[in-house]
């Protein structure tokens, strides 16, 4: 019998961490084997705030691609305090940036320069909701009183259901969303909002983080949460419904930052996502929607075409090997262990 195989359009990554210099060069061909293009989160050290700074950055992606690929980095720019409207107006009209990303400050790695108070850039907002511009949201509450497992819950409440109400033209991308909370709220949403899932919140729930030893590999913000949160995101993102999308958030850390005793936060899934995906959506019965959680709705919530390309998976007996550690000359990187084996080979 000839082995399974189906093709899909190309996929893209609504959510990566490609950071800079040599870890760039280093993981960049992990995400850009499979991907035709990707929305690049500005949490650099500084953060990417001026059309300038996306230019530059842009260009030093392009530079680490690898020999002959095609990968296009879609840029963002990350909202402070003191962003002008103009500024971003100006971005957009020259085509260098495709979203704009709030961070509340102090909610995830390199967000200290994020927003302290969401009414200090409406103004910026209300320029985005005029030009068509979209905001991608880190969506967790900083309060210190709020537990860090319902800090997505509350943010709907606090800021993010505010704003929506405030603002309804606005573009929004709730990002790595991981809560039944936050399936329901994006269901009450017809218009203007979609929302990421990464793979690591399909496949893993905080009993794999902290049961029989702690995982650092597990560790990332927003935090994994309960079974009952990880079955609601596997059965929205394999329903087929348009507001749902990949955004990988694969973020990688050096391994001894992570394997600390205060360990960095961010999974690294680049390398074998596709075939993380395709063992999900199979596994729920619905291979049939994995083209469009990859690969279509991603692109119409910003407005884009799908790519014209595809790429072709198999389904073999033996799980497919892929390799533990990314070598780079920043350090080596802990690619995702799903837990599960994985059957489908991209090629
Ligand atoms: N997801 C993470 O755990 N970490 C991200 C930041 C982020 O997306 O919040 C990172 O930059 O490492
Ligand atoms: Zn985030
Ligand atoms: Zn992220």
């Amino acid at each position: 019998m000839s082995d399974q195989t189906i093709t899909i359009t190309r996929p893209d990554d609504w959510h990566l961490h490609l950071r800079d210099g040599d870890m760039l060069r280093g993981i960049l061909p992990e995400t850009a084997r499979h991907f035709g293009r990707a929305i690049i989160m500005p949490n650099l050290i500084p953060p990417v705030v001026s059309a300038d700074d996306a230019r530059a950055y842009r260009d030093r992606i392009l530079a680490a691609r690898p020999e002959g690929s095609g990968f296009t980095p879609l840029m963002t720019l990350y909202l402070t305090d003191r962003t002008d409207p103009s500024d971003v107006r100006a971005a957009f009209a020259d085509g260098v940036v495709n979203a704009v990303k709030y961070y509340p400050a102090g909610a995830t790695t390199n967000s200290d320069s994020g927003v302290t108070d969401i009414k200090n850039v409406m103004p910026v907002l209300e320029t985005m909701a005029e030009i068509g511009l979209t905001l991608c949201i880190h969506g967790e509450s900083t309060d210190h009183s709020v537990d860090i497992f319902d800090r997505e819950a509350a943010f709907i409440d606090t800021t993010l259901d505010p704003l929506r109400r405030a603002l309804p033209e606005l573009n929004i991308t709730s990002e790595h969303i991981t809560t039944k909370n936050m399936v329901d709220y994006v269901l009450s949403q017809d218009k203007n909002h979609g929302a990421t899932i990464t793979t690591h919140h399909l496949m893993i729930n905080r009993n794999d983080m902290l049961v029989g030893g702690i995982r650092p590999h597990y560790y990332c913000l927003p935090i994994v949460k309960r079974e009952e949160h990880r079955q609601a995101l596997r059965a929205v993102a394999t329903s087929g419904d348009s507001r749902f999308f990949l955004g990988t958030d694969s973020a990688p850390h050096a391994d001894p930052t992570k394997e600390a005793a205060c360990g960095c936060a961010g999974c690294f899934t680049a390398t074998n996502t596709i075939s993380c995906l395709a063992q999900v959506f199979e596994d729920e019965g619905a291979l049939d929607k994995l083209e469009g959680f990859a690969s279509l709705h991603g692109p119409a919530h910003y407005g884009l075409p799908a790519n014209s390309d595809t790429i072709t998976l198999t389904r073999q007996d033996t799980p497919v090997d892929y390799p533990e550690t990314i070598a780079t000359d920043a350090g080596s990187v802990t690619v995702f262990n799903p837990l599960v084996p994985l059957h489908w080979r991209v090629g």
